[in-house]
């Protein structure tokens, strides 16, 4: 117990090689996937955007990453920061575009853009 807090307070460095797998994964994710959602688990906005994302899209998966139940998690949420400029979750992808977090899709929801954005081409 005190140590996974110790670990997760400090957590250790990542190797060159650790750093380059991360950002794989995260832009593997991103360009393979019509819709990725960095999540957590236990975060509300996430809950409220995932059941957005199935209740109104559910004919298009989403790849969900639920950052708290991996151990390179905060190392995802980081390069995600620095990609990005948001660190929160969820941390919203479109045809690889990144549309912000559950407010943003909500908003995009209600002014009638998330339609559009979901059922564009990826090349149009
Ligand atoms: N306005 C944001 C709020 C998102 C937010 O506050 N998420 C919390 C988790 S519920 C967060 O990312 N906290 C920082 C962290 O978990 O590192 C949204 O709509 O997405």
């Amino acid at each position: 117990m005190l140590a996974s807090i110790f670990h997760s307070l400090f957590p250790k460095p990542l190797s060159p090689e650790e750093m380059t797998e991360i950002k794989e994964f995260v832009d593997n994710a991103i360009t393979s996937n019509h819709i990725v959602v960095f999540s957590k688990s236990y975060c509300p906005y996430c809950l409220k955007a995932k059941t957005l994302l199935k209740n109104e899209y559910g004919d298009v998966p989403a790849f969900v990453v639920e950052l708290d139940t991996r151990k390179d998690g905060s190392a995802i949420q980081n390069y995600l920061e620095e990609m990005t400029g948001q660190r929160t979750v969820p941390s919203i992808f479109i045809h690889e575009k990144h549309i912000g977090g559950s407010d943003d899709l909500a908003a995009l929801q209600t002014s009638g853009k998330l339609r559009d954005l979901i059922n564009e081409a990826p090349d149009s």
